[in-house]
């Protein structure tokens, strides 16, 4: 007999309350041989329940997760206006709970999310370190996600049964072995595969951060009735997901014909409410800032800080991929610009809890037909305006102006960081390059890997330094791209890698001819 499916009202069954002597440890298993740097603080050991092989019908992980002794730590996390310029801006005290529906500080500026570093210091770096080592490849609710397996550092205060988690994360970091030995002359290049992911693109880090914090705050009756965003197709294909997961309304607004085919189909099959509006990115960014403002939904785009504390998570992971080491160089595809302040953040919180002691350069690197930041880079941050971004293959970073700009900026400064830039024929090219090196990936990683070589041609990037390329989302969803490049059909590119398939007849000998032809061109057999 078919069940019919769970109403969302069940979900926010009350937990079991626990008497403040029955709390125990993070992780109890760890902590007898872990130490904890405060001498006040005494992690006890006390071990789980091993799970049963086979659970009782009506049982699974979440429930699991009801019934562990929640951790003792007080971590916990607030809002505060984002500082761009420490040294110019005078502290202020202006705070907000993230129960709180805000998206700018009473300035108007960004927001940031403020973790009590005091409470987190209270453990060491290699606490932290073997205490994320623990969970990684495990099906723990929730830490079965390389986002909350850091939870802590996320959403210290959410109860693990409000998280909405496709257990996203710990994605591939891939050694680019030929690309690095036969392309740019190097043995040590990595590509952080984000985009082999739930929804496709890296924004599923950040989402589950974020519609779990909807899905609390619809809990607690907060006016929340959806939640939208503005997309060039990776933001509403996370956002209708997760939120069609958590039995949330979401709402998302398209730039008419500017997104691929791959990506309009997923919100529309995850059921959001989706508008196709004629205008641009920005245009809709702009639009959906005045209906938040106007309306309770939710905003979900990166302007709200929430999103950059799951997508912190993959610069985490990184240092945790290389055994903690850290990499000279991460290159990131910038549009938005949340995502590079997001890696900054997560190297930056892994340096100042001692789980590593320097953080890597940072390089962000954007689509010359979309290229505010690089502009206002050479421009000696002395001047940044917004542009209006032309059609570019790299579609999803078809942005003029950057919510985040500010952010980016504090980023790269801080981590002696690059901008770089890629017409579009570099892009296809390193796209076409890198996929020929058994990669398949999108036109956003084929912006990050043209700025690699420029600055391997520059010297800038040297051939032993360990550099990682974050790839953002999966090539599947950018099949027409790939496909006019390779059957040649971009006026004014020479598509110099391009790989069309031959017509044949089905003809023994006609066969024969097409593949002596092909081996006498030097095909290795
Ligand atoms: C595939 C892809 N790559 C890169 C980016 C740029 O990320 P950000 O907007 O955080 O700079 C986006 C979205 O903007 C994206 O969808
Ligand atoms: N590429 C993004 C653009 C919006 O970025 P966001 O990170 O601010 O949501 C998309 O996929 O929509």
């Amino acid at each position: 007999m078919a069940s019919s499916p769970l109403p969302h009202s069940s979900l926010s069954s009350p937990l079991p309350k626990f008497k403040p002597s029955q709390h125990r440890t993070l992780k109890t298993t760890l902590t007898s041989t872990i130490k904890c740097t405060s001498t006040n603080h005494s992690p006890t050991t006390t071990p789980p329940a091993p799970a049963p092989q086979r659970r009782a019908v009506e049982d699974n992980i979440r429930d699991e997760a009801r019934r562990r002794i929640p951790a003792a730590e007080n971590f916990s996390s607030r809002y505060v206006p984002f500082v761009a310029d420490p040294g110019k801006t005078p502290p202020s005290d202006e705070s907000y709970s993230l129960d709180e529906i805000v998206y700018r500080s009473r300035a108007g500026g960004l927001l940031d999310v403020q973790h009590d570093m005091e409470a987190l210091r209270r453990f060491d770096g290699e606490y932290w370190r073997s205490l994320f080592d623990s969970r990684v490849g495990k099906t723990t609710w929730p830490y079965g996600s390389g986002v909350w397996s850091k939870k802590e550092w996320v959403l210290p205060e959410i109860d693990d049964d409000d998280i909405v988690s496709a257990f996203e994360g710990n994605s591939n970091l891939f050694w680019a072995e030929r690309f690095g030995k036969h392309l740019v002359g190097m043995n040590d290049l990595w590509v952080k595969h984000c985009g082999i992911s739930h929804t496709g693109s890296f924004k599923d880090l950040g989402m589950t951060v974020l519609v779990s914090q909807v899905n609390r705050l619809r809990k607690m009756n907060r006016p929340v009735v959806g939640v939208g965003c503005a997309s060039t197709g990776d933001t509403s294909a996370a956002l209708s997901a997760y939120c069609a997961a958590a039995g949330i309304p979401s709402i998302v607004f398209l730039p008419a014909n500017r997104i691929s085919i791959a990506q309009l189909v997923q919100p529309i099959a995850n059921g959001a409410f989706v508008l196709s509006i004629d205008t641009d990115f920005d245009g809709c960014m702009k639009l959906i800032r005045e209906v938040t403002s106007e309306l309770p939904i939710y905003l979900a785009n990166s302007l709200n800080s929430l999103r950059i504390e799951g997508q912190k998570t993959a610069a985490i992971e990184i240092l945790q991929q290389f055994d903690w080491q850290v990499p000279d160089w991460v290159i990131v595809p910038g549009g938005n610009l949340g995502n590079i302040y997001a890696f900054y953040k997560g190297f930056k919180m892994c340096e100042e809890l001692g789980l590593v002691d320097r953080i890597p350069r940072l390089v962000c690197a954007q689509a010359a037909n979309a290229n505010p930041l690089y502009l206002y880079y050479k421009s000696g941050y002395s001047d940044f305006k917004p542009v209006k971004a032309s059609d570019t293959f790299a579609s999803a970073i078809q942005i003029g102006d950057p919510v985040s700009i500010d952010r980016a900026v504090y980023a790269l400064k801080n981590s002696n960081g690059i901008v770089e830039e890629a017409s579009e024929e570099e892009l296809m090219d390193a796209m076409a390059m890198a996929d020929s090196t058994g990669m398949f990936i999108c036109p956003h990683t084929g912006v990050a890997l043209s700025a690699l070589m420029k600055l391997r041609n520059g010297g800038v990037i040297g051939p032993t330094d360990r550099t990682v390329v974050v790839s953002t989302a999966h090539g599947l969803k950018f099949t027409q791209a790939k496909i006019d490049y390779h059957s040649k059909g971009i006026g004014d590119m020479a598509c110099r890698f391009a790989n069309p398939p031959v017509q044949v007849r089905a003809d023994f000998g006609a066969i024969m001819d097409v593949l002596r032809n092909y081996l006498d061109k030097g095909a290795k057999v």
